[in-house]
């Protein structure tokens, strides 16, 4: 479903990104894991079109999407989350998904094959799709409900996670995980999905790509995760340091 190879992202002299390569299979749960600064943001723009790469190729399907814009990349089936929701505020839950599903086509839907599309994602990220129902009150899993139903309404082949799990509690890391989990078992929906905490993740994903200082550092399942000695160390830090 997704190849990426060598891929590398420069900000001036600083290198983000280095020759970062993985792929992962059509339905598959990748985690793309690694600590603050890693990469994993960097990495995922790029794939998303936020962020044109330095080098390397990005292959969506077999075709090469590397370089092109957000909008484009959309429209051929890559839907994303952001780490910080930022829906509007002023229109309802429903208009919301609505808004998605015809930017996810690119315009070229009628308003009742939006509002279809914009349903069946609020219902699928377990959100009401009552027309009256807002974005008031709402807290943070349901700020991060929203951002997944926003995602689901552009109808991905692909779905980039960011951060899912952020200000949740722990109860809530939890619903939140099934849900990619269920999303991906009805759905058949690939999913990579990108967080800096280890946690609940490795309980719902089928492989992990870990990252440190731009690099792979560690490939394989969450079993193995658990095992590395070099993953242990950019999560804990070197044994000396460790509280015994
Ligand atoms: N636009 C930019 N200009 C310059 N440096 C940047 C830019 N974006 C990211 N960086 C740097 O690239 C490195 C990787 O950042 P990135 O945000 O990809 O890491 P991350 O693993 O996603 O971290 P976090 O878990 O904190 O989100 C960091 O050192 C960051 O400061």
């Amino acid at each position: 479903m997704l190849e990426v190879a060598g891929l590398t992202k420069r900000f001036g002299g600083f290198t983000a990104v280095d020759a970062v390569s993985f792929s992962v299979a059509p339905g598959e749960i990748l985690g793309l894991l690694g600590p603050n600064g890693s990469g994993k943001s960097t990495t995922f723009n790029c794939i998303a079109g936020m962020l044109r790469p330095s080098a390397g190729s990005i292959r969506l399907a077999g075709q090469e999407i590397g370089g092109l814009p957000a909008e484009e990349c959309c429209r051929r089936g890559i839907g994303r989350t952001f780490q910080i929701p930022r829906p509007f505020r002023t229109l309802s839950l429903l208009e919301n998904a609505v808004l998605a599903a015809h930017y996810g086509a690119g315009g070229r839907i009628d308003a009742a094959e939006a509002e279809r599309r914009a349903r069946d994602a609020l219902r699928l990220a377990q959100l009401p799709d009552d027309p009256n129902a807002t974005t008031q009150g709402l807290g943070a899993a349901g700020l991060k409900k929203l951002e997944l139903a926003r995602a689901l309404a552009t109808q991905p082949k692909l779905l980039l996670a960011d951060e899912s799990l952020g200000g949740l509690d722990a109860g809530e890391m939890r619903q939140a995980a099934q849900m990619l989990k269920r999303i991906r078992d009805e759905r058949g929906i690939t999913i990579v999905w990108v967080e800096h905490i280890m946690g609940v993740l490795l309980s719902v994903v089928d492989r992990v790509v870990v990252l440190d200082h731009g690099a792979v550092i560690f490939r394989g399942t969450p079993a193995e995760a658990q095992e590395d000695t070099k993953v242990a160390e950019v999560y804990l830090g070197p044994p000396e340091s460790r509280a015994a």
